[in-house]
Protein backbone atom coordinates (compact mmCIF):
# COMPACT_ATOMS: atom_id res chain seq x y z
CA UNK A 1 0.00 0.00 0.00
CA UNK A 2 1.59 3.37 -1.34
CA UNK A 3 1.88 6.10 1.91
CA UNK A 4 2.46 9.56 1.41
CA UNK A 5 4.98 11.46 4.04
CA UNK A 6 2.77 13.77 6.09
CA UNK A 7 3.59 17.40 6.79
CA UNK A 8 2.97 18.04 10.58
CA UNK A 9 -0.47 18.05 11.38
CA UNK A 10 -0.94 21.28 13.68
CA UNK A 11 -4.69 21.94 14.03
CA UNK A 12 -6.51 18.84 15.76
CA UNK A 13 -10.31 18.13 16.47
CA UNK A 14 -11.10 15.33 18.63
CA UNK A 15 -14.76 13.88 18.54
CA UNK A 16 -15.32 12.65 21.99
CA UNK A 17 -18.57 10.48 22.79
CA UNK A 18 -19.39 11.49 26.26
CA UNK A 19 -20.64 7.64 26.68
CA UNK A 20 -18.63 5.23 25.18
CA UNK A 21 -15.80 3.40 27.08
CA UNK A 22 -15.03 3.65 31.01
CA UNK A 23 -12.35 6.23 31.24
CA UNK A 24 -13.37 9.82 32.63
CA UNK A 25 -13.31 12.20 29.21
CA UNK A 26 -12.87 15.05 31.94
CA UNK A 27 -9.24 13.65 32.29
CA UNK A 28 -9.28 12.64 28.62
CA UNK A 29 -9.50 15.90 27.60
CA UNK A 30 -6.78 17.55 29.99
CA UNK A 31 -4.08 14.63 28.98
CA UNK A 32 -5.19 14.99 25.44
CA UNK A 33 -4.76 18.72 25.56
CA UNK A 34 -1.32 19.15 27.57
CA UNK A 35 0.09 16.00 25.04
CA UNK A 36 -0.52 18.05 21.80
CA UNK A 37 0.51 21.57 23.29
CA UNK A 38 3.86 19.79 24.34
CA UNK A 39 4.62 18.64 20.85
CA UNK A 40 3.20 22.22 19.43
CA UNK A 41 -0.04 21.05 18.41
CA UNK A 42 -3.36 22.91 18.80
CA UNK A 43 -6.48 20.21 19.89
CA UNK A 44 -10.25 21.44 19.97
CA UNK A 45 -12.79 19.01 21.26
CA UNK A 46 -16.60 18.25 19.67
CA UNK A 47 -19.17 16.46 22.02
CA UNK A 48 -21.41 13.77 20.09
CA UNK A 49 -24.92 13.49 21.53
CA UNK A 50 -25.81 10.75 19.76
CA UNK A 51 -28.93 12.58 17.82
CA UNK A 52 -28.52 14.52 14.50
CA UNK A 53 -23.95 14.26 15.13
CA UNK A 54 -23.52 13.51 11.36
CA UNK A 55 -25.41 16.29 10.21
CA UNK A 56 -23.82 18.70 13.45
CA UNK A 57 -20.22 17.44 12.41
CA UNK A 58 -20.19 18.03 8.76
CA UNK A 59 -21.59 21.38 9.65
CA UNK A 60 -18.76 22.14 12.32
CA UNK A 61 -16.25 21.44 9.70
CA UNK A 62 -17.47 22.89 6.66
CA UNK A 63 -16.65 26.15 9.39
CA UNK A 64 -13.57 25.40 10.72
CA UNK A 65 -10.16 23.91 9.14
CA UNK A 66 -8.68 20.86 11.04
CA UNK A 67 -5.55 19.10 9.85
CA UNK A 68 -6.10 15.68 11.19
CA UNK A 69 -9.56 14.61 13.48
CA UNK A 70 -9.75 12.02 15.80
CA UNK A 71 -12.93 10.13 16.70
CA UNK A 72 -12.66 9.27 20.43
CA UNK A 73 -14.79 6.63 21.15
CA UNK A 74 -16.16 3.19 20.05
CA UNK A 75 -16.74 2.42 16.74
CA UNK A 76 -20.05 3.88 16.05
CA UNK A 77 -17.56 7.13 16.84
CA UNK A 78 -15.17 5.77 14.25
CA UNK A 79 -18.17 5.55 11.90
CA UNK A 80 -19.64 8.88 12.33
CA UNK A 81 -15.96 10.70 11.72
CA UNK A 82 -15.15 8.44 9.05
CA UNK A 83 -18.38 9.59 7.19
CA UNK A 84 -18.08 13.08 7.95
CA UNK A 85 -14.49 12.91 6.27
CA UNK A 86 -15.35 10.62 3.36
CA UNK A 87 -13.66 11.64 0.29
CA UNK A 88 -11.94 14.07 1.75
CA UNK A 89 -8.06 15.69 2.35
CA UNK A 90 -8.16 15.85 6.22
CA UNK A 91 -7.74 12.28 7.60
CA UNK A 92 -9.08 10.30 10.33
CA UNK A 93 -7.27 9.22 13.27
CA UNK A 94 -8.49 6.70 16.17
CA UNK A 95 -8.33 6.94 20.00
CA UNK A 96 -10.19 3.87 20.89
CA UNK A 97 -12.30 3.78 23.48
CA UNK A 98 -15.62 1.41 22.52
CA UNK A 99 -15.86 -2.49 24.01
CA UNK A 100 -14.58 -3.93 20.71
CA UNK A 101 -12.48 -1.01 18.44
CA UNK A 102 -12.50 -3.20 15.37
CA UNK A 103 -11.34 -0.97 12.43
CA UNK A 104 -8.50 0.19 14.91
CA UNK A 105 -7.42 -2.76 15.58
CA UNK A 106 -6.95 -3.20 11.23
CA UNK A 107 -5.22 -0.33 11.66
CA UNK A 108 -2.23 -1.55 13.76
CA UNK A 109 -3.34 1.65 16.14
CA UNK A 110 -2.53 0.62 20.03
CA UNK A 111 -6.01 -0.29 22.05
CA UNK A 112 -4.68 2.65 24.93
CA UNK A 113 -5.78 5.35 24.07
CA UNK A 114 -2.61 7.43 25.66
CA UNK A 115 -0.28 5.58 23.29
CA UNK A 116 -2.65 5.89 20.23
CA UNK A 117 -2.14 9.52 20.79
CA UNK A 118 1.51 9.35 19.44
CA UNK A 119 -0.63 9.44 15.69
CA UNK A 120 -0.64 13.24 16.31
CA UNK A 121 2.29 13.38 15.28
CA UNK A 122 3.72 9.89 14.30
CA UNK A 123 2.06 8.39 11.70
CA UNK A 124 1.68 7.36 7.80
CA UNK A 125 -1.23 8.41 6.13
CA UNK A 126 -3.17 5.88 4.18
CA UNK A 127 -5.94 5.84 1.68
CA UNK A 128 -8.68 2.82 2.17
CA UNK A 129 -11.73 2.21 0.87
CA UNK A 130 -15.17 2.35 2.25
CA UNK A 131 -18.58 0.78 1.51
CA UNK A 132 -21.95 1.99 0.76
CA UNK A 133 -24.66 -0.10 1.58
CA UNK A 134 -28.17 0.92 0.54
CA UNK A 135 -26.81 3.98 0.69
CA UNK A 136 -25.64 3.80 3.97
CA UNK A 137 -21.54 4.42 5.13
CA UNK A 138 -19.87 1.40 6.32
CA UNK A 139 -16.10 1.36 7.18
CA UNK A 140 -15.33 -1.48 8.46
CA UNK A 141 -17.71 -4.70 8.61
CA UNK A 142 -21.07 -5.08 8.47
CA UNK A 143 -23.23 -8.50 9.09
CA UNK A 144 -26.37 -9.74 8.09
CA UNK A 145 -27.95 -13.06 10.57
CA UNK A 146 -26.76 -14.38 13.50
CA UNK A 147 -24.40 -11.68 14.45
CA UNK A 148 -26.44 -8.66 13.49
CA UNK A 149 -28.96 -10.24 15.76
CA UNK A 150 -26.49 -10.20 18.91
CA UNK A 151 -25.23 -6.39 17.95
CA UNK A 152 -29.10 -5.85 18.35
CA UNK A 153 -29.63 -7.45 21.75
CA UNK A 154 -26.39 -6.34 22.99
CA UNK A 155 -27.18 -2.76 22.36
CA UNK A 156 -30.52 -3.47 23.37
CA UNK A 157 -28.74 -4.29 26.79
CA UNK A 158 -27.49 -2.70 29.56
CA UNK A 159 -24.46 -4.78 30.33
CA UNK A 160 -21.57 -4.12 27.93
CA UNK A 161 -18.08 -5.74 27.53
CA UNK A 162 -17.41 -9.06 26.03
CA UNK A 163 -19.05 -11.00 28.55
CA UNK A 164 -22.21 -9.96 28.08
CA UNK A 165 -22.02 -10.61 24.32
CA UNK A 166 -20.58 -14.01 24.55
CA UNK A 167 -23.64 -14.39 27.00
CA UNK A 168 -26.60 -13.35 24.60
CA UNK A 169 -24.89 -15.11 21.75
CA UNK A 170 -25.23 -18.45 23.66
CA UNK A 171 -28.44 -17.92 24.46
CA UNK A 172 -29.94 -16.99 20.85
CA UNK A 173 -27.57 -19.58 19.02
CA UNK A 174 -30.22 -22.39 20.18
CA UNK A 175 -33.03 -20.91 18.81
CA UNK A 176 -31.73 -19.27 15.99
CA UNK A 177 -33.16 -19.49 12.18
CA UNK A 178 -31.19 -19.31 9.17
CA UNK A 179 -32.29 -17.41 6.56
CA UNK A 180 -31.97 -18.37 2.96
CA UNK A 181 -29.57 -15.40 0.94
CA UNK A 182 -29.10 -15.12 -3.14
CA UNK A 183 -25.82 -13.07 -3.60
CA UNK A 184 -24.74 -11.84 -6.58
CA UNK A 185 -21.63 -10.29 -7.45
CA UNK A 186 -20.51 -9.07 -11.00
CA UNK A 187 -18.30 -12.57 -11.00
CA UNK A 188 -20.63 -14.95 -9.63
CA UNK A 189 -23.90 -16.16 -7.99
CA UNK A 190 -24.29 -17.93 -4.55
CA UNK A 191 -28.34 -19.12 -3.26
CA UNK A 192 -28.64 -20.73 -0.11
CA UNK A 193 -29.25 -20.50 4.18
CA UNK A 194 -26.69 -18.80 6.06
CA UNK A 195 -26.28 -18.52 9.29
CA UNK A 196 -24.48 -15.39 8.89
CA UNK A 197 -22.94 -13.48 6.08
CA UNK A 198 -20.57 -10.66 7.11
CA UNK A 199 -20.40 -7.81 4.11
CA UNK A 200 -16.42 -7.07 4.84
CA UNK A 201 -14.37 -4.60 4.06
CA UNK A 202 -12.01 -5.34 6.73
CA UNK A 203 -10.33 -8.32 8.43
CA UNK A 204 -10.93 -8.44 11.94
CA UNK A 205 -14.29 -7.72 14.33
CA UNK A 206 -13.67 -6.01 17.36
CA UNK A 207 -13.88 -9.41 19.30
CA UNK A 208 -10.66 -10.65 17.37
CA UNK A 209 -12.75 -13.00 15.29
CA UNK A 210 -10.60 -12.73 11.76
CA UNK A 211 -13.61 -13.09 9.18
CA UNK A 212 -11.70 -12.08 6.33
CA UNK A 213 -8.27 -12.99 6.58
CA UNK A 214 -5.76 -11.96 3.79
CA UNK A 215 -8.20 -8.89 3.15
CA UNK A 216 -6.63 -5.53 2.51
CA UNK A 217 -8.31 -2.37 3.01
CA UNK A 218 -7.60 -0.47 0.01
CA UNK A 219 -7.90 -3.23 -2.51
CA UNK A 220 -10.67 -1.82 -4.30
CA UNK A 221 -13.08 -4.67 -3.33
CA UNK A 222 -14.82 -6.22 -0.59
CA UNK A 223 -15.91 -9.81 0.39
CA UNK A 224 -18.79 -11.57 1.35
CA UNK A 225 -18.35 -14.20 4.48
CA UNK A 226 -20.81 -16.67 4.67
CA UNK A 227 -21.29 -19.15 7.18
CA UNK A 228 -23.50 -21.74 6.42
CA UNK A 229 -25.80 -23.95 8.82
CA UNK A 230 -23.77 -26.17 10.57
CA UNK A 231 -24.18 -29.01 13.19
CA UNK A 232 -23.55 -28.07 16.81
CA UNK A 233 -20.48 -30.82 16.46
CA UNK A 234 -19.19 -28.49 13.60
CA UNK A 235 -18.98 -25.29 15.99
CA UNK A 236 -15.18 -25.87 18.07
CA UNK A 237 -13.87 -25.96 14.72
CA UNK A 238 -15.24 -22.78 13.14
CA UNK A 239 -14.30 -21.24 16.17
CA UNK A 240 -11.10 -22.11 16.47
CA UNK A 241 -10.38 -21.32 12.44
CA UNK A 242 -12.38 -17.89 13.44
CA UNK A 243 -9.84 -17.20 15.59
CA UNK A 244 -6.89 -18.44 13.85
CA UNK A 245 -7.06 -16.72 10.27
CA UNK A 246 -8.56 -20.07 8.67
CA UNK A 247 -12.19 -19.02 8.01
CA UNK A 248 -11.87 -20.98 4.07
CA UNK A 249 -10.73 -24.66 5.87
CA UNK A 250 -14.38 -25.00 7.04
CA UNK A 251 -17.37 -27.19 4.58
CA UNK A 252 -19.29 -24.67 6.14
CA UNK A 253 -17.83 -21.16 4.95
CA UNK A 254 -16.82 -19.70 1.52
CA UNK A 255 -16.68 -16.09 0.57
CA UNK A 256 -17.41 -14.66 -2.57
CA UNK A 257 -15.56 -11.11 -3.61
CA UNK A 258 -16.46 -7.98 -5.47
CA UNK A 259 -17.01 -4.47 -6.15
CA UNK A 260 -20.85 -4.57 -6.38
CA UNK A 261 -22.77 -6.92 -4.54
CA UNK A 262 -26.50 -7.50 -4.56
CA UNK A 263 -28.09 -9.73 -1.46
CA UNK A 264 -31.76 -10.96 -1.93
CA UNK A 265 -33.75 -12.16 1.23
CA UNK A 266 -36.50 -14.33 -0.57
CA UNK A 267 -39.71 -13.43 1.67
CA UNK A 268 -37.79 -10.40 3.40
CA UNK A 269 -38.67 -6.76 2.34
CA UNK A 270 -36.70 -5.71 5.50
CA UNK A 271 -33.28 -7.34 7.41
CA UNK A 272 -32.11 -6.67 10.54
CA UNK A 273 -28.14 -5.75 9.45
CA UNK A 274 -25.62 -4.03 11.69
CA UNK A 275 -22.92 -1.76 10.40
CA UNK A 276 -19.64 -0.76 11.63
CA UNK A 277 -21.56 -2.14 15.15
CA UNK A 278 -24.59 -0.33 15.23
CA UNK A 279 -27.84 -2.14 14.46
CA UNK A 280 -30.22 -1.21 11.49
CA UNK A 281 -33.61 -2.70 9.88
CA UNK A 282 -32.02 -2.54 5.71
CA UNK A 283 -34.57 -2.95 3.03
CA UNK A 284 -34.17 -5.76 0.42
CA UNK A 285 -32.52 -6.58 -1.76
CA UNK A 286 -29.19 -4.91 -0.37
CA UNK A 287 -26.97 -3.29 -2.94
CA UNK A 288 -23.33 -2.74 -1.83
CA UNK A 289 -20.76 -0.96 -3.46
CA UNK A 290 -17.23 -0.29 -2.82
CA UNK A 291 -15.75 3.48 -2.67
CA UNK A 292 -12.52 2.54 -3.71
CA UNK A 293 -9.47 4.86 -1.69
CA UNK A 294 -12.11 7.39 -0.21
CA UNK A 295 -11.01 7.55 3.08
CA UNK A 296 -7.69 8.89 4.47
CA UNK A 297 -6.44 7.53 8.03
CA UNK A 298 -3.48 7.78 10.28
CA UNK A 299 -2.30 4.96 10.93
CA UNK A 300 1.14 3.97 13.09
CA UNK A 301 4.53 4.22 11.10
CA UNK A 302 5.68 0.38 11.88
CA UNK A 303 1.93 -0.39 10.57
CA UNK A 304 1.46 -2.73 7.00
CA UNK A 305 -2.11 -2.51 5.96
N1 LIG B 1 -23.92 12.00 24.22
C1 LIG B 1 -24.45 10.81 23.90
N2 LIG B 1 -25.43 10.28 24.68
C2 LIG B 1 -25.98 9.08 24.37
N3 LIG B 1 -25.62 8.33 23.31
C3 LIG B 1 -24.64 8.81 22.50
C4 LIG B 1 -24.01 10.07 22.76
N4 LIG B 1 -23.07 10.27 21.81
C5 LIG B 1 -23.14 9.21 20.97
N5 LIG B 1 -24.06 8.33 21.39
C6 LIG B 1 -24.40 7.04 20.78
O1 LIG B 1 -23.32 6.15 21.03
C7 LIG B 1 -23.30 5.16 19.99
C8 LIG B 1 -21.90 4.94 19.52
O2 LIG B 1 -21.15 4.47 20.58
P1 LIG B 1 -19.67 3.95 20.31
O3 LIG B 1 -19.72 2.85 19.32
O4 LIG B 1 -18.78 5.08 20.03
O5 LIG B 1 -19.26 3.40 21.72
P2 LIG B 1 -19.55 1.99 22.38
O6 LIG B 1 -20.90 1.54 21.99
O7 LIG B 1 -19.22 2.13 23.82
O8 LIG B 1 -18.41 1.15 21.72
P3 LIG B 1 -18.45 -0.17 20.85
O9 LIG B 1 -19.26 0.16 19.62
O10 LIG B 1 -17.02 -0.45 20.54
O11 LIG B 1 -19.11 -1.18 21.72
C9 LIG B 1 -24.19 5.67 18.88
O12 LIG B 1 -25.38 4.90 18.90
C10 LIG B 1 -24.49 7.10 19.27
O13 LIG B 1 -25.76 7.51 18.83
Amino acid sequence: MAASIPAPLRNLLFVLNPVSGDISKVELESSITAYCTERGRKARFYHTTGQNDLKNLRHHLQQHAYDAVFAAGGDGTVSLVAEALLNGLVPLGILPLGSGNGLSKDLGIPQDPREALKLTWQHQIHAIDTLQINGRFAAHLADLGFNALIVERFDQGDTRGPGAYVRIATQEYLSYAPATYQVETEHEQWEGPAFMLTIANARTFGSNVIINPDSHLDDGEFEVCLIEPFPGTAAPGILYNLYTAGFDASEYTRRLRGRQVRIRVPGATQVLCQIDGEPCQLTTPIEVKIRPRSLRVLVPESAVL
